[in-house]
């Protein structure tokens, strides 16, 4: 017979290991690892486990950090579930981090759908090391070598200028959300450097993959925890698919279709063939392993998301910070009606006359932040400012605080170009003016970008009348962080100038 006394026992001694047996491996994976280290302050007592995650959630990051440097200094930690991270405040700090520490913190964290897309140190944004080296020397010298920030790739983004423009026309000053036109037309941008051809603005599957990429951007820290969920929740699996699709039918595709093409002695026209042309030529020297299909691929996407999102985020926060100073806008008109006229779009040659329109577009990329904080990964602990940063630790540099102190900017609350123009109408270019990051790993298409925001915005400004859906109530200024600091989607009415 059985001993049901003994029975009961193995039960409840088996159920005690088991439970014993998850709490040490929990504890194990969340136990501060950080214990006796003299690192920088929390801004208040850590929940078990969870650590601040309660801090964090409920509002807009930006005030939270804005508060917790107030009460805390401009240097502090937070936990979450036993991993530290650390916020650093202050343009002297930030500079510190990017300049002096460059290379304890050179790389970005490790985010989990890289995981996912097997893409871990692969691509000119994720690499790390001796392969970031290569990708970032090979893309920079492809960019260069197409004319970016000149002529060659200013014809083709003129070109798309004009189509948006036309688009923009066809609303009949209807009030539209453009985010979408915008991120289309900037992804051609891309398309045009990355295979040499743009796609109409009606095609579908191409309409579908800028959403999805854009979709991407929004969903991709939600990533790290949604994909284990049941269901798809949060549509996450969607986003996860999406990337694949980007990959399989955008990226890989037209790597095989360059391959058809003898790259001969001829410059290339975009940056597929030219980065296999640099592989070859690497390769023949024996010279680098680093130039291969794999990071290409990944260079790929991570120039259109990394061209596409940034570029039409400023835009659109300028777009809406000039619903908010029709004065503003109307001074920027008259400076291109004045040196460009209205009956063909502004070019490049133009650029160095309009001071003012350059300065409204400096004044958009300081107050809206758009890159607002820079994410780092310690490689080796170092001292920053007396505190210890250990190895492992996930370093966010608000570069919110270079732009917006009110120790640089005396009233940075304010929207005020003039800030940017000396008394002779001169452009100035602060220090601490730093949209596009600092130091070595700092955005690798400045120049582009600019150029764009230019192209894109003098276009805008000369051809329309930008006007709020409901004059009595204009769209909130305050944003939201995703993978970029986003305005809430809004309306506007573009009213052609040229009908007045
Ligand atoms: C207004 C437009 C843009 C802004 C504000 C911007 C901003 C930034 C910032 C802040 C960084 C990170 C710097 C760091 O981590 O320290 C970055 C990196 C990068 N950006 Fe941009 N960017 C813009 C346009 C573009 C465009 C048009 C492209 C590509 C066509 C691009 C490609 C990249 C890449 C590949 C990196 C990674 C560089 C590396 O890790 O070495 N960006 N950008």
């Amino acid at each position: 017979m059985v001993d049901v006394t003994s029975l009961f026992e193995i039960t409840w001694t088996v159920i005690a290991v088991f439970i014993g047996l998850v709490v040490y491996f929990t504890w194990s994976i969340v136990r501060p690892k950080y214990a006796g280290l003299n690192i920088p302050p929390f801004p208040a007592p850590k929940r078990f486990l969870t650590g601040h995650l309660h801090l964090w959630i409920p509002k807009h990051e930006l005030d939270v950090v804005r508060d917790m440097r107030a009460a805390t200094g401009d240097i502090f930690s937070l936990d979450f579930f036993g991993k530290l991270m650390v916020v650093v405040n202050g343009h002297e700090n930030v500079k510190e981090m990017f300049i002096k520490h460059w290379s304890e913190a050179p790389n970005r964290p490790v985010f989990v759908h890289q995981h996912i897309l097997d893409e871990v140190n692969c691509g000119v944004l994720n690499a790390t090391g001796e392969n970031w080296k290569a990708q970032r020397t090979a893309t920079i010298s492809i960019l260069r070598d197409f004319g970016m920030g000149k002529n060659r790739l200013a014809e083709k983004i003129v070109e798309e200028v004009g189509v948006f423009v036309n688009k923009l026309k066809s609303f009949d000053s209807k009030p539209v959300d453009f985010k979408l036109l915008i991120n289309v037309s900037r992804a051609n941008v891309i398309c045009a450097m990355i295979i040499g051809k743009r796609f109409d603005h009606d095609d579908p599957k191409f309409s579908k993959l800028v959403k999805q990429v854009h979709t991407a951007f929004s969903k991709v820290i939600l990533v790290a925890f949604a994909r284990f969920l049941p269901f798809d929740v949060f549509g996450i699996k969607i986003w996860v698919d999406s990337m694949f699709d980007f990959r399989n039918e955008f990226a890989l595709p037209y790597i095989e279709a360059s391959k058809k093409n003898s790259l001969g002695n001829e410059p290339p026209d975009c940056y597929i063939p030219a980065y296999r042309q640099k592989m070859e030529q690497e390769t023949q020297k024996g010279l680098t392993k680093y130039l291969n299909e794999k990071n290409l691929s990944a260079s790929i996407l991570q120039l259109f998301l990394g061209g596409t999102e940034t570029t039409s985020t400023t835009i659109y926060w300028t777009v809406l910070y000039l619903l908010h100073h029709p004065e503003i806008q109307q001074k920027a008109f008259k400076e291109i009606e004045a040196h460009v006229g209205l009956d063909r779009l502004p070019t490049l040659a133009e650029k160095p006359q309009l001071c003012y329109l350059e300065a409204v577009i400096r004044e958009s990329q300081r107050m809206a932040a758009v890159s607002a904080m820079i994410p780092r990964i310690a490689t080796k602990s170092f001292e920053l400012k007396g505190y210890t940063i250990p190895k492992d630790t996930t370093i966010l540099v608000n570069t919110v605080t270079s732009l917006q102190d009110a120790q640089t900017w005396g009233d940075p609350e304010n929207f005020r170009p003039e800030r940017f123009l000396s008394a002779d109408g001169n452009l100035l270019s602060p220090e601490e003016f730093i949209p596009f990051g600092m130091g070595k790993r700092t955005c690798l298409a400045e120049n582009l970008g600019k150029m764009e925001l230019f192209l894109f915005l003098s276009a805008m400004i000369q051809h329309f009348r930008l006007e709020p859906e409901d004059a009595e109530e204009l769209p909130p200024l305050k944003g939201q962080i995703q993978m970029v600091h986003v305005p809430k989607p809004y309306k506007i009415k573009f009213v052609p100038r040229l009908q007045q």
